[in-house]
């Protein structure tokens, strides 16, 4: 349910705030320009409220009127206004986008976006600047090496992955599969990224998907700090109890430290041993402040574990809706053990057979779930000083400037007339997978801020897609569209109950 279903005693009261401000913000909102026009308005623009009506629609039917808006506007940059807000625009354009990823010292996250991501992420990476942003890039550099990806595709995967299947295997009536991803991803991150056992279902887990959801919320609601003073006491407690597993990630840490657990090369333990742990260690040396190490810790584990998971989710959502596609990958897949000159009778089953390199088609087919349901489905910057986009739209000091990646790659322009259609063999070309640029595809950002992980989640996807297609049919409960929960990220609303029929015998 929406904010206006839910509170629409509290919605009135901040209609009448926005009326009263407006005056104020219509001044500054007349400086964004283009050719020395006011940019058009979307669909749906009130006066005084402006666009505020529909920020506080529930997320996907926000997602809905971005996607409208490109619709109507192609690559035209709009204007946004929600009164109490600085004056922002819409844009749709790759080389605006392109602009922006080149220029990050003036197009960042600003005090518009850390203000409301602060309590949660602190100075973790997405929020940091200078300095301390280069010294947590590093880390993740170090954590995410070749070395250790090697690790996390020989080792570490195959082992959750299994543990998985045999689950699996085991269940008889419905299973989540939303869980099961998200068991792997947060099995993975715990264990190499900070040598602890981590789960899904833990405490930490429940209240940071509240938490994440509670941030992301602040975005739509302009009234968000005074709406909070009465109905945030659910959002702070679970804000404390993510920050306190940020704490004994650190203690945890520190105690290995001391007992002498940090892993070298010379011990007789095993390689996942060897790296368990690598990314908070290497926080640890290179930050001094306990604090800020848990809110680079918690930073990663949001950004590595939930994305990747989810992505996951929505693959074998798409997949259930497709069986052609499902066809297609058990067909590589067969080509695979051809190669490799398995039977596909075999009792074991080995995922490490599958690599980006050996499986283009279950690669596209992630890419393209990731066209259509981008994990961090839109995105906002802040200007630092006056600047003007290629396309010429002028913008002020502190303007807001948003682009939503779930319109964006969706646009007919830059996908073709079949880009509302699930179609994976768009990422191929005679076979081989081909890349789009990041400012056509920005799902993993672009420029110097480029997401850290995208080798590592392809990594998981190119294992896990054909290892579960092959060894299991999914059946979704009903034909429901499926849509994506309040958070930061995109999770399905409700997970994804499926019922699960094994097709063959072979084990994990
Ligand atoms: C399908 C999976 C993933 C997607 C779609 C994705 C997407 C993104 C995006 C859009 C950003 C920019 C966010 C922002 O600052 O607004 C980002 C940043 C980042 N991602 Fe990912 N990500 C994925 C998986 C991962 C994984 C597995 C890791 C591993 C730890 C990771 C680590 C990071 C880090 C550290 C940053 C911050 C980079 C910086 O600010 O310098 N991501 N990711």
């Amino acid at each position: 349910m929406g904010l206006i279903d839910r509170h629409p005693a509290l919605c009135a009261i901040g209609a009448v705030i926005i009326a009263l401000v407006f005056r104020a913000v219509a001044r500054w909102r007349r400086a964004i320009r283009r050719n020395g026009k006011p940019l058009r308005n979307p669909p749906n623009t009130l006066p005084l409220v402006g666009n505020g009506i529909q920020f506080l629609q529930d997320r996907w039917k926000l997602f809905a009127w971005f996607d409208r808006c490109q619709r109507l506007f192609g690559y035209e940059t709009v204007a946004l206004s929600v009164p109490t807000l600085p004056p922002g625009v819409l844009i749709h354009d790759p080389r605006n986008l392109e602009f922006v990823f080149k220029h990050e010292g003036i197009f960042t996250k600003g005090m518009f976006v850390k203000g409301r991501t602060w309590d949660l992420f602190g100075n973790g990476i997405i929020n940091a600047d200078g300095d301390f942003w280069k010294t947590q890039r590093k880390a993740g550099l170090s954590f995410l090496n070749t070395a250790n990806l090697r690790v996390l595709t020989e080792v570490a995967l195959p082992q959750y992955l299994r543990e998985s299947i045999e689950d699996l295997q085991s269940k008889t009536g419905v299973v989540d599969l939303q869980h099961v991803f998200h068991g792997i991803t947060t099995k993975l991150m715990g264990k190499m990224a900070y040598n602890m056992e981590m789960h899904a279902d833990d405490e930490f887990s429940k209240s940071f998907d509240y938490a994440s959801g509670g941030t992301a919320e602040r975005f739509q609601n302009p009234l968000w700090p005074v709406t909070e003073i009465f109905l945030g006491a659910k959002l702070r407690r679970s804000i404390k109890t993510v920050k306190s597993f940020g704490r004994r990630i650190v203690a945890s840490a520190v105690e290995d430290r001391r007992t002498q657990k940090v892993h070298d090369q010379n011990h007789d333990e095993s390689k996942l041993d060897q790296i368990s742990g690598s990314l908070i260690q290497s926080l640890l040396d290179a930050i001094p402040n306990e604090e800020m190490v848990a809110d680079a810790a918690l930073t990663y584990l949001s950004a590595g574990r939930d994305t990747t998971g989810q992505a996951l989710t929505w693959t074998f959502y798409l997949l259930m809706r497709h069986p052609r596609v499902v066809d297609r990958i058990r067909q590589e897949v067969e080509k695979r053990f051809a190669d490799e000159e398995i039977s596909p009778a075999e009792e074991q089953f080995d995922p490490t057979i599958f690599t980006a390199a050996s499986m283009p088609y279950a690669m596209a087919v992630f890419y393209e779930v990731l066209r259509l349901y981008p994990p961090i489905p839109f995105e906002i910057r802040q200007c630092m000083q006056d600047a003007a986009l290629p396309d010429g739209t002028v913008l002020p000091k502190e303007s807001i400037l948003v682009w939503c990646l779930w319109a964006m790659q969706r646009s007919k322009l830059t996908w073709g007339g079949d880009a509302d259609t699930f179609r994976p063999e768009r990422f191929l070309d005679d076979g081989k997978l081909v890349s789009r640029s990041a400012s056509e595809f920005p799902v993993f950002y672009g420029g110097s801020r480029t997401c850290l992980g995208k080798k590592m989640a392809e990594a998981i996807a190119v294992q896990v897609i054909p290892t579960m297609a092959w060894l299991f049919d999914f059946a979704p409960l009903d034909d429901k569209e499926r849509v994506s929960g309040s958070s930061l990220t995109l999770p399905m609303l409700g997970g994804l109950p499926v019922t699960v029929r094994p097709r063959m015998s072979a084990k994990a």
